[in-house]
């Protein structure tokens, strides 16, 4: 596949997360329902920390077709679904035990291989091959939607600054047994899978990200874990984060169409 050069990300700052959440809720709605209409289904990768709590605005929502959805994880903590960690647990507690989504269409990890990181993550790589490589002949999966959070110190998914898997070239699922932030096991998609989406949105808040998103943003040759989400072309990225977040970075704001 010939790789053109990114479009440029488009940054929607709000001036507080209760707008911040409804504009994210009408934006996944209209993701799902543009993938609906081309191809009857729609994809989407899921990531930890406070993105679930923050799809709230979903439930509800008009428009979303649950039973049209099918759910993988951005990155996952090796450890089991109920535990406080895991990112499904997480995902479960805040939107799927409150909608009407199929169970067969969240894709968790097989918690039957917790002590095999290298299987657990080829098992999960499997997961992506069915879903993506079956179809049509495409060398990488494309998700209609990946929704990534940020650290402060510049990583996404579980892809941290300086860490080998940065380099990751060949697997679609990585796995991690040092991860910096805690829990210490994961798996996480790689940039392979990332860059080729056909929307790639990161959710930031707070103002414990305000210098990291100036760096991310305002410096075109950071090479930061989350400077490097640039999916290629036609795909396209996005920030929504709160003014606080976007205090420092200089970087042209897009006023969010209703
Ligand atoms: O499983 C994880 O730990 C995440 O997927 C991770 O990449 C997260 O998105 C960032 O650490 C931001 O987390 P917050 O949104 O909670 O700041």
């Amino acid at each position: 596949m010939a790789h053109h050069p990114p479009n440029a990300p488009i940054l929607i700052s709000s001036p507080d997360t209760d707008t911040l959440l409804g504009q994210l809720a009408t934006f996944v709605v209209r993701a799902q329902t543009e993938a609906i209409d081309k191809k009857g289904k729609f994809t989407l990768a899921l990531s930890g920390g406070s993105l679930p709590a923050n799809l709230r605005r979903l439930i509800g929502h008009d428009g979303v077709k649950w039973e049209k959805w099918h759910v993988y994880y951005v990155d996952e903590r090796v450890v089991p679904l109920d535990n406080p960690d895991s990112n499904h647990g997480s995902c479960h507690k805040h939107l799927f035990s409150q909608v009407p989504i199929p169970e067969s269409q969240v894709y968790t990890i097989d918690t039957t291989l917790l002590d095999n990181l290298e299987e657990l993550a080829d098992d999960y790589e499997t997961k992506l091959i069915r879903e993506f490589a079956a179809k049509d002949s495409a060398r990488y999966p494309v998700f209609d939607l990946i929704l990534l959070g940020m650290g402060p110190d510049g990583h996404t998914a579980s892809l941290f600054p300086g860490h080998e898997l940065l380099n990751e070239n060949d697997r679609w699922v990585a796995y991690i047994e040092n991860s910096p932030k805690p829990p210490p096991k994961r798996i996480t998609l790689t940039y392979l899978v990332i860059n080729h989406a056909a929307r790639v949105a990161f959710v930031a808040t707070g103002k414990e990200k305000q210098d990291i998103l100036k760096a991310v943003l305002d410096d075109p040759a950071s090479d930061l874990p989350a400077a490097r989400v640039k999916p290629y072309y036609p795909g396209q990225l996005y920030w929504f984060v709160d003014d606080a977040a976007a205090a420092k970075a200089e970087y042209v704001r897009t006023p969010f169409q209703m």
